[in-house]
């Protein structure tokens, strides 16, 4: 077990032994011994418990750590203890953050494998994919290093002298709460702009996925944060009422599903604190025939397999004008069927194991109803068995295509979260943005077309926070990401969520007398 309690710098020793631990990592060793709390600049045991609960390697579903669920004291103390290290860090220059984010940034970029690694075993994600996402996240730290630097306010000129200007100021201890599909993306994307606009953060990640946020507390105490100033607690919605009741935290930013969105919302609302929502969605791809057809494939399945197709964002619905629909549908099944399944730590695997059992079958599920109601399966949607007696108990199925799908069916409808994708083919460009249109979700949306003038008219006619013209999950950190309607509000990534980590004070100056009423 390579996982290490301590904060200190890296000593040599970690550096030569580092790469050899990764490679002793393989699919069935790995087990977490160290506590999985995080609090004051170090890993411990939370004081109280409000459960205890067991995180699995979903490529072999065996148990990789066993940990308590932390009680109302532990989170207390983590806010504490975030309060604490927020008096000392809200008072740093914005380039005194910066380089802290900078180094951070450095080590996580150095430990990209590692990291990685830890991802994939808990998640079930293709080592392969793991490393993008360990790439946004690293990059995620330097941009908003590189924001930290340059925030500043206005200087408003009064008449007679006066003046006013405006302070961009943290907004104390920010909660953040993530879901299990992107742990360690999700726990950068949400600390790297509250840390670099002078705020503290307790994250809480799901209880599937517990272990890789550790390693970014560890990575922030050993760039130099100060102690307390990321803290992590471990829990189910317990732990996470928690949080978002606690009079002392100052915003909350979820990720998640749209009834726990809600029930935070409202917990967040006795408490006027402001909240982030990043949701789920059921996101539409509309393919025209004009298309680059080797490209629109290509984004087609970059819209519906990433990370097992346990992606909120994906376009799930993929419309395809008519007189292409069985060439593409043709060449999608080609290339879907090319996909290798299996052992997620091996270099070649592209699809790994889904999060767990139950996710699984829920997912086979949906493959069933849509047969049931009309829909033809073109490959996939069934389990699969890997041929490594090792991965026998893990959660593994084959990417699925399926056609003849009318808009009323429940795998059109409903959010699924695995590897389906539903084709649905269309006549013409008003017909399919008004279905496109017909979801209570607003996620992501996007378009394939050659025609530059119909993909802009298209996109703004596309009710969507996020809109891809010819290409499809694509995550630069500059680019803000965030839903419309039930796919949550506030943004994350970007410049514009500075504004969301932030609140903006005015100071008006009388550089004369005072011009009473009275
Ligand atoms: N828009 C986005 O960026 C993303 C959205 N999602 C959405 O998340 C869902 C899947 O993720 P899950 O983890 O299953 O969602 P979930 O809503 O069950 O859980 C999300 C997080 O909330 C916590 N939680 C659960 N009940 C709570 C409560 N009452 N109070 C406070 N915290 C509570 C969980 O422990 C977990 O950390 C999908 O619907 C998906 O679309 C997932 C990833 C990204
Ligand atoms: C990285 N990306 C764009 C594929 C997904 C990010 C949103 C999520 O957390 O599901």
């Amino acid at each position: 077990m390579f996982l290490r309690a301590g904060t200190a710098g890296l000593s040599p020793l970690r550096h030569t032994l580092r790469p050899v631990l990764v490679a002793a990592m393989s699919t069935g060793t790995f087990i977490v011994s160290q506590p999985l709390n995080y609090r004051s600049g170090a890993r411990l045991d939370p004081v109280d418990a409000s459960g205890t609960e067991k995180a699995l390697e979903p490529a072999t579903g065996r148990v990789i750590a066993t940990f308590t669920c932390s009680g109302e004291e532990e989170v207390n103390l983590a806010i504490q203890d975030a309060k604490a290290a927020f008096k000392i860090w809200s008072q740093k220059s914005g380039m005194e953050r910066c380089r802290i984010l900078l180094e951070a940034a450095r080590i996580i970029r150095d430990r990209k494998d590692e990291i990685a690694t830890v991802e994939t075993i808990n998640n079930g994600k293709s080592i392969f994919e793991a490393r993008w996402d360990i790439d946004t996240s690293w990059q995620c730290l330097e941009y908003y290093a590189g924001l930290a630097g340059s925030m500043a306010g206005e200087h408003i000129q009064l008449p007679g002298g006066s003046f006013g200007y405006t302070r961009r100021e943290p907004l104390g201890v920010c909660v953040g709460i993530g879901a299990w599909n992107y742990p360690f993306q999700i726990a950068c994307w949400k600390s790297a702009p509250a840390l670099a606009c002078g705020n503290a953060m307790v994250f809480k990640p799901s209880t599937f996925t517990p272990v890789s946020t550790l390693l970014l507390a560890e990575i922030y105490t050993e760039a130099g944060v100060p102690p307390g100033l990321f803290n992590v607690v471990q829990g189910g919605a317990a732990t996470g009422q928690f949080l978002c009741q606690h009079r002392d935290v100052a915003k909350v930013s979820f990720t998640g599903s749209v009834p726990t969105g809600s029930k935070i919302m409202e917990m967040s609302a006795k408490g006027i604190k402001p909240v982030t929502l990043e949701l789920g969605g059921k996101s539409p791809l509309i393919i025209f025939s004009d298309c680059d057809m080797k490209n629109a494939v290509k984004g087609a399945l970059m819209a519906n397999f990433l990370t097992q197709g346990e992606v909120c964002c994906n376009g799930t619905r993929v419309f395809v004008q008519k007189e292409i629909l069985d060439q593409f549908s043709e060449e999608v099944v080609k290339q879907t069927q090319r996909i290798k399944i299996g052992d997620p730590l091996l270099e070649d695997t592209r699809m790994g194991p889904l999060i767990n059992r139950p996710h699984l079958e829920r997912v086979l599920g949906f493959v069933k109803v849509a047969k049931e109601q009309g829909a033809k399966v073109l490959c996939g949607g069934d389990l699969y068995v890997p041929e490594d007696p090792k991965l026998k108990d893990g959660y593994y199925m084959r990417p699925c295509v399926l056609t003849n799908c009318r808009d009323d069916m429940t795998c059109v409808k409903e959010e699924i979260f695995g590897p389906v994708m539903s084709i649905l083919s269309f006549d013409t460009e008003a017909e399919v943005l008004e279905r496109a249109n017909d979801t209570t979700f607003g996620l992501a949306a996007g378009v394939f077309t050659r025609d530059i003038q119909r993909a802009h008219r298209v996109v703004a006619a596309l009710q969507a926070g996020m809109c891809f013209i010819n290409n499809y999950n694509v995550s630069p950190v500059e680019l803000p990401f965030g839903g419309y309607k039930k796919s949550g509000f506030g943004r994350e990534n970007g410049r514009v969520t500075i504004e969301y980590y932030s609140q903006l004070k005015t100071v008006c100056v009388e550089m004369g007398d005072v011009e009473s009423a009275f």
